[in-house]
């Protein structure tokens, strides 16, 4: 398969290594300066970017006829134009904030355990994301499926960085740490105890090896998909 890296940074040349080890080719390293780019041999093309360019760079795909998976977080707020391009151009579109399969695991437990304890009201939730110094958006895009998840559970209207609002808000924590890949955190917390569920990403190979697979699984579809369609979960 023949694939086009927009945004060659830190995910971009891990996901160009394991790409290379599972028979693929790169055809084609675009960075912010990069002019000089040819797209015609592209079967997919995956964007790790940055959040300013994401939406810019998934529309020239759709213009392109190629189809893209989209791991760039930070630009949500153009997603429901995103679709709507993806839908007219006739395209083939996935993102997602996180792209590892224990990620993808944990949006589930994450959901479970905020139907679970939204019958308990002695507990608050809150939730806490840590990343490595150089990231541009907070908080993390997995932090707000994550809020999403417990929204979609809960009485739970709205997620915020300010840790300081109404019963209706989940708190949001986000801290910069030197070198951290990625860690998130769900706290439940009451007057006697807390309960938390943590996933911690080793290094960035997790989101690599997903987005690597979603872009083999989306290459000859067409329409708006999710991880779950690829995980079939
Ligand atoms: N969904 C997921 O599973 C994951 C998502 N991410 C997200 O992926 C994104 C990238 O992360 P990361 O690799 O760590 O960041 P980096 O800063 O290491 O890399 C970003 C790259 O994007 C390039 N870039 C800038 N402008 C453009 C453009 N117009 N078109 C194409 N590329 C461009 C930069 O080039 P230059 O240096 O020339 O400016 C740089 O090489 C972030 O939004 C992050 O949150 C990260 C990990 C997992
Ligand atoms: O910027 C990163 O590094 C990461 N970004 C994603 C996010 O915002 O959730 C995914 C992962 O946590 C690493």
């Amino acid at each position: 398969m023949n694939i086009a890296l927009f945004g060659y940074g830190k995910m971009g040349k891990t996901i160009e290594r394991i790409a290379l080890e599972r028979g693929h080719t790169i055809v084609a390293k675009i960075d912010f300066d990069t002019t000089d780019y040819d797209l015609s041999s592209a079967d997919v093309a995956i964007d790790f970017s940055i959040p300013k360019e994401a939406f810019n760079n998934i529309n020239l795909c759709f213009k392109n006829s190629i189809p893209i998976v989209s791991g760039t977080t930070g630009w949500l707020d153009k997603y429901d134009e995103a679709v709507a391009n993806c839908k007219t151009n006739n395209g083939a579109f996935i993102y997602a904030s996180n792209y590892s399969l224990g990620v993808n695991l944990f949006f589930e437990l994450n959901k479970q355990l905020a139907k679970l304890m939204s019958k308990f009201d002695a507990y608050e939730v809150s939730l806490e994301e840590t990343h490595h110094t150089q990231k541009l958006d907070a908080p993390s895009g997995t932090a707000i499926t994550l809020a999403e998840g417990i929204i979609e559970q809960t009485s739970k209207e709205k997620w915020s960085l300010d840790v300081t609002e109404d019963e209706k808000t989940i708190p949001i924590i986000s801290k910069r740490i030197e070198n951290v890949p990625g860690t998130h955190v769900t706290s439940y917390t009451s007057e006697v105890d807390e309960i938390e569920i943590t996933h911690t990403a080793k290094n960035r190979d997790g989101f690599a090896l997903g987005a690597v697979i979603a872009a083999e699984w989306l290459k000859d579809k067409k329409g708006v998909f999710t991880m779950k369609d690829v995980l079939g979960i």
